[in-house]
């Protein structure tokens, strides 16, 4: 299976929002990993055809999804940045609602909100209403509505942003259990969220893909950049003007320090092995500007 985007670009008014972006994906979970206003909201929502590129087009097993149309509406799944739930509406009801709009014949539907009320850990609350829910069991609806064609390709936008840690990791696995035969792209600004799952991460800067390879790949980059230091107190902000710091720990002895910097920043620094975090900073030490 494929989902190619050729040199894709979104412009809204003044606003280069995407910018030439080119990439292949094939079965597995890749991270989409920017900083806020990176376009990666933008893109997904290309992805799912709410959006029309300005220039560029989206191949699905090489034919374009503009000419694929409905055919590649029915394989795709999209849970969004923010989902609408009816709040008066029961788990299984609100399911079973989106099914009937997704055209899935009733006794089918039925069947398949049952299994993934089951998939997603909400059986035993399938008749609570959403009201009522926290927000990791919204977000767990949110994914189970975007299952409910068995998409082959399933965009899931920032979904863990407002869980708890314990819900984001089983959201985590849930994804990386149902991703064996689909592509699942998965846009973040929280690493720990790709980390161990993403077969490939693609970094999105200012609408342009930077990169786009295995989280290990990404970290070779970045192998001589990455110091631990203990300092006193009061040396702390001259280290925050000059380099990008990231962890600040207290210790007993001072402070310890986690750095990003191409050189030793000081004769105590140590080298450290780096993780996603250390490459979310290389990359993104300033927010960017919407
Ligand atoms: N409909 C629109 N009209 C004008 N500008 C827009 C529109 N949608 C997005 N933008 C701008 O395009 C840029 C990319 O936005 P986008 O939402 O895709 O980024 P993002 O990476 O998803 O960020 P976030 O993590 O905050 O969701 C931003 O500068 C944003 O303000």
């Amino acid at each position: 299976m494929k989902l190619s985007v050729e040199n894709v670009s979104k412009q809204f008014k003044d606003k280069l929002a995407v910018n030439n972006v080119s990439f292949d994906l094939t079965e597995g979970v890749y991270g989409f990993l920017g900083a806020n206003g990176a376009g990666k909201t933008t893109l997904m929502r290309m992805l799912v055809t709410l959006l029309k590129p300005s220039s560029g087009r989206i191949l699905f097993e090489g034919k374009d999804i503009d000419v694929l149309d409905d055919k590649y509406r029915d394989v795709i799944g999209y849970l969004p940045q923010y989902i609408g739930l009816y709040k008066n509406f029961t788990a299984e009801k609100y399911l079973m609602y989106i099914a009937s709009l997704k055209g899935i014949e009733k006794e089918q539907a039925k069947k398949k909100v049952d299994e993934l009320l089951e998939v997603v850990n909400l059986s035993e609350h399938s008749k609570r209403k959403v009201g009522k829910y926290s927000g990791g069991m919204k977000q767990r609806i949110g994914i189970a509505q975007a299952l409910l064609n068995d998409p082959k390709v399933l965009i899931v936008d920032e979904p863990t942003s407002g869980l708890d840690p314990k819900e984001r990791i089983r959201f985590r696995n849930l994804l990386s259990s149902i991703s064996k035969d689909r592509i699942v792209l998965l846009s973040t600004h929280i690493v720990s969220d790709i980390e161990f799952i993403a077969k490939e991460i693609i970094v999105l800067k200012s609408g342009q893909l930077i990169h786009k390879n295995s989280p290990e790949i990404l970290l070779e980059h970045i192998k001589d950049k990455v110091w631990t230091v203990t300092v006193n107190e009061n040396e702390v902000p001259n280290f925050q003007s000059v380099y990008k710091v990231g962890n600040i720990v207290r210790q007993n002895d001072g402070v310890g320090l986690r750095i990003i910097a191409e050189e030793k920043p000081d004769a105590r620094a140590l080298q450290a092995a780096p993780n996603l975090e250390d490459l979310y900073l290389y990359y993104f030490d300033q927010e960017e500007i919407k």
